[in-house]
């Protein structure tokens, strides 16, 4: 069962432009993503693509001026801000993007078990340092004195402390060692198996490869492919759309070669496909009509004509 279930989120903001005109940025569209019990899914896609902005919205942490259409479920039942607040603070936990994040006033075993610190709540926060490899003395130290991958150690034991059933991390692994990568990886594979699912944003197609179940393909706003890990394998034929192709293509294990041209920005969108101008395989229905997306191949894409 899916434990959690995005569909056709849009998001837009308010901006005022010159002469106090208003104007709305449609950054996120048509939005299609779910996450099952014991699942990682993984979120990849160029910076600006939505990633993030997907995550806060499912935490309910949008700025104010965000427009948001669509429906996300949890556990089968519509998330309100009402249960995301209550949520926020118990099942779902978010490791986010900026360690900023942490507080930088409090010694950091007490942020992390913060709000509780009661016995069974300091031995569970040991018990989630151990597992990560931080040192008994990280409990007594503030954020300034971590490291970035201490940092992120820190933010992920809040979840393991809190007993999180859906952890999202945004961008986990940026500025980390490859050692430390891999074992935070492992923590997280580990964490998901033992049935907690996992939603893992990065722009790190060989990170995600290593760990994840299914990986979704985010682009200007909107998923373009979601598809297993394995149908990541030699030239990219059991992926289905022309951009995870070209992504995949461009690995420097592979082809190494960069696709031509950039995303489009949000205040100036194609009509039809949103890849179409960049796509070696575009026709002239492709920038006429913005393709659903559909199921093909026990996984889904967002191309006319992809098989
Ligand atoms: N408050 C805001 N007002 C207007 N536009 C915004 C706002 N927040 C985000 N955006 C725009 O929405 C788009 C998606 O942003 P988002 O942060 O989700 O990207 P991302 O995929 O997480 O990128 P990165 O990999 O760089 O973290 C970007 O083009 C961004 O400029
Ligand atoms: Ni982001």
């Amino acid at each position: 069962m899916s434990i959690l279930e995005v569909s056709d989120l849009s998001i837009s903001f308010n901006q005022y432009t010159s002469g106090l005109k208003q104007r709305k940025l449609n950054v996120v569209s048509g939005l299609d993503i779910s996450i099952s019990e014991g699942e990682i899914l993984a979120i990849v896609g160029a910076s600006g693509s939505g990633k993030s902005l997907l995550a806060h919205s499912i935490l309910g942490i949008l700025p104010s001026n965000a427009n948001v259409s669509g429906t996300i479920k949890y556990k089968g039942e519509a998330l309100t801000a009402k249960r995301q607040e209550s949520l926020r603070a118990s099942e779902i936990a978010l490791i986010p993007q900026s360690v900023n994040f942490l507080n930088p006033l409090m010694r950091v075993g007490k942020q992390v078990r913060s709000p509780a610190n009661d016995k069974a709540t300091i031995k569970a926060q040991r018990a989630a340092f151990e597992r990560l490899h931080l040192s008994p003395e990280v409990e007594d130290m503030y954020p300034f004195e971590l490291s970035g991958g201490m940092a992120r150690r820190t933010l992920l034991s809040t979840a393991i402390v809190r007993d999180a059933k859906l952890i999202i991390a945004d961008e986990p692994t940026p500025g980390l060692d490859p050692v430390v990568i891999k074992e935070a990886l492992q923590s997280f594979r580990d964490l998901a198996d033992e049935g907690r699912s996992i939603m893992l944003i990065t722009h790190d197609i060989e990170a995600a490869l290593q760990i994840a179940d299914r990986i979704a393909v985010f682009y200007a706003g909107t998923t373009l492919e979601v598809a297993s890990v394995e149908d990541f394998t030699g030239d990219g034929e059991r992926l289905r759309h022309p951009y995870s192709k070209a992504l995949w293509r461009a690995l420097p294990q592979n082809d190494f070669m960069p696709i031509p041209g950039s995303q489009p920005q949000a205040t100036d969108l194609p009509s039809g496909c949103l890849f179409a101008p960049r796509c070696a395989f575009m026709i002239p229905d492709c920038s006429e009509v913005r393709p659903d997306m559909r199921d093909l191949r026990n996984g889904k894409v967002r191309c006319l004509h992809a098989t």
